[in-house]
């Protein structure tokens, strides 16, 4: 015989006491209960809520003295009853998340694993806090502070940056990416960046990008759209971005273009296993160290893929690589712009094709192929989603785009007119390059506000190597792990105010129409900020310009009307890809 307590988040029967060994089910609850019980109800519906969620799962036993004495037992089940609410109360006000002993808070993690970067929001925001500690048991590997303050992402990246490295656990998960700029530190980290940054500010690589971009753009992207309107099919627009941007990428750093966005889609062995290896790190990173180093020494499961993944990717970029040394020893080099050929140069005459010289460049085209690719796949992706499901921004946007165009002929017109290759060359569309759109300040805020609300990296991992106190008071123990996220950022109503949710690019304009650079220096972090901040941030704008305006200014794309669901991962995708219709527009006036 016990006495059973069961606390459940039925309404109206927020805690029931009960006593017998006979148990039922009720409905969907899983609710234990017996023919005499306590039912004690009333109470708010906020509490509730958090208490509900908190008890769903709490069930006592006690084992009764007789079941004759039966008031002996209710007294005891209402002092228990007592005891477990002031428990519960505390954990109300103090544990948010919820928090068990000896799990911590992994059961709610693990029940919010399909949703986390909505929880961590939920969480700020039931907390009023825009800092949490997510206690896990140690063996997990996943405690973390996590936080979305904009002075502690100031303080992390830039302020304290060199406490505040990636740390262990990240170069163990990213073991892919070897020595690359991303798991580098120290001097081979800075030597690296010196030579990508004076890669990324020549004018040459500028307009490389720009051509590229153009190219693409224009002999791929926009026939494949127009196909799709011309036959009336859907497209998945989630999957034509990725195959756009893979061939920007590539083309952008290793100089060849692989064929991403051929007509007839063929599957590519390299984006593929990128993919399987991002799904792979991901895995890593949500699961214990010795779970995962046991499934890597057996080959199973995700571990099998990332290394099949690993021996595809380092197979097609060690080729390119060889490649590009034929062609600069017989002096036939193509392409001569990309990072992979400025990164040879930088070394002077007599280059070095060692093993060790070329597994470096393997390293760096890797690192900045996914660093560049899906991030900015996913900027485009939902920068065209955003802009779609909002009229009048599209509006607005479409008509800078309009004042552009028209700014360009009148710019061509003045031309001699053998030079009015634009005016003469009979495009059965309208494109952009740098110089046109470069400058247009409702486009440039509306990718800004497209990055706040879905920053195409969501979250970024750092370690503390110190003891420290965050600007808001957080203490941070040495060598715990820290969560930024950028996502939640994007979403607190005390920083953004209520309208936080909408999509109002004017939020980085000031009333003189100028972007509000202040704002943007404090508020807009889905680049980073501080040493370790993206390389790739202009040529991101660049390419998320270029191909979004190609497409909003000539087709008309229809997007669902449901929310999409975000796929769990490190780059905000969309769950089961953005299907899409598009017309092309009836009148582009110039
Ligand atoms: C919308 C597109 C992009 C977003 C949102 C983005 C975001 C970021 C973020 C948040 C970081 C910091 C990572 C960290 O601290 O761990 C970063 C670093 C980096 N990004 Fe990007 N990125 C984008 C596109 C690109 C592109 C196109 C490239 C180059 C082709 C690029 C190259 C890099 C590199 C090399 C780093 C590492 C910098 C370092 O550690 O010193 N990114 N990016």
């Amino acid at each position: 015989m016990f006495l059973i307590i069961h606390l459940t988040t039925h309404p109206g029967h927020v805690l029931r006491i009960s006593r017998d060994d006979k148990y039922r089910r009720i409905g969907r609850e899983r609710l234990l209960y017996s023919q005499s019980y306590i039912n004690i109800t009333g109470y708010d519906h906020g509490f509730h809520g958090e208490l509900g969620r908190t008890a769903e799962k709490m069930t006592f036993f006690f084992p009764c003295v007789s079941s004759a004495g039966s008031e002996y037992q209710v007294l005891v089940a209402i002092i228990v009853f007592f005891l477990c609410l002031r428990w519960l109360f505390r954990q109300k006000k103090q544990q948010i998340p919820p928090s068990w002993p000896l799990l911590g808070s992994l059961p709610a993690l693990v029940c919010n694993m399909n949703r986390v970067l909505d929880w961590w929001t939920d969480v700020f925001i039931s907390l009023g806090k825009n800092t949490f500690y997510l206690n896990c048991p140690i063996f997990s590997n996943l405690n973390y502070v996590v936080t979305c303050h904009p002075k502690n992402f100031e303080h992390i990246l830039k302020t304290k940056a060199d406490n505040y490295p990636k740390g262990r656990s990240f170069d163990e998960a990213f073991d892919v990416l070897g020595d690359g700029i991303f798991n580098a530190e120290s001097d081979s980290w800075l030597a690296q960046r010196k030579t990508a940054k004076s890669i990324f500010t020549t004018i040459q690589f500028r307009r490389f990008v720009n051509d590229t971009l153009q190219t693409v753009v224009d002999e791929k992207l926009l026939p494949l759209l127009a196909r799709a309107a011309r036959e009336g099919s859907t497209l998945d627009l989630q999957e034509l971005i990725m195959r756009f941007t893979f061939d920007v990428i590539n083309i952008t750093i290793s100089g060849k273009d692989l064929g991403g966005l051929y007509e007839d889609f063929p599957s590519d062995v390299l984006s593929q296993a990128i993919d399987d290896g991002q799904e792979a790190i991901l895995f890593r990173l949500s699961t214990p160290k010795p779970l995962w180093s046991l499934l890597r020494l057996l080959r199973v499961g995700p571990e099998k893929k990332l290394a099949k993944a690993w021996e595809t990717a380092d197979g097609c970029i060690v080729d390119l690589i060889l490649r590009k040394k034929e062609q600069l020893l017989k002096g036939i080099e193509s392409e001569a712009n990309s990072l992979l050929s400025n990164h040879i140069r930088s070394q002077g005459e007599n280059s070095d094709w060692s093993k060790a010289r070329v597994m470096f460049l393997r390293d760096m085209v890797l690192n900045f192929f996914l660093a560049g690719r899906n991030t900015t796949a996913a900027g485009v992706m939902w920068f065209i989603w955003a802009v779609c499901r909002n009229p009048r921004v599209e509006e607005k946007i479409l008509q800078e785009l309009r004042l552009a165009i028209s700014r360009k002929q009148s710019k061509e017109g003045s031309k001699d007119s053998s030079d009015q290759e634009y005016k003469n060359k009979q495009q059965p569309w309208s494109t952009f390059d740098l110089d046109d759109v470069g400058d247009l300040v409702y486009l440039h805020a509306a990718i800004c506000e497209s990055l706040r609300l879905y920053p195409a990296q969501p979250m970024n991992l750092k370690s503390a190597i110190k003891g420290d106190v965050l600007p808001d008071g957080s203490v941070v123990k040495p060598g715990v792990k820290i969560m930024i996220s950028m996502y939640s950022l994007g979403r607190i109503p005390s920083i953004w105010g209520n309208d936080c949710l909408e999509f109002k690019p004017e939020r980085w304009i000031l009333p003189d129409g100028t972007l509000d650079n202040d704002k943007i220096s404090k508020l807009f972090f889905a680049f980073s900020t501080g040493k370790r901040s993206c390389l790739g941030k202009n040529t991101a704008f660049a390419i998320i310009k270029l191909a979004a305006a190609a497409v909003i200014f000539n087709f008309q794309v229809q997007v669902p009307e449901d929310q999409p669901v975000i796929k769990p991962g490190i780059m905000l995708e969309m769950k089961g890809g953005l299907k899409i219709k598009v017309k092309e527009r009836a009148s582009r006036p110039f």
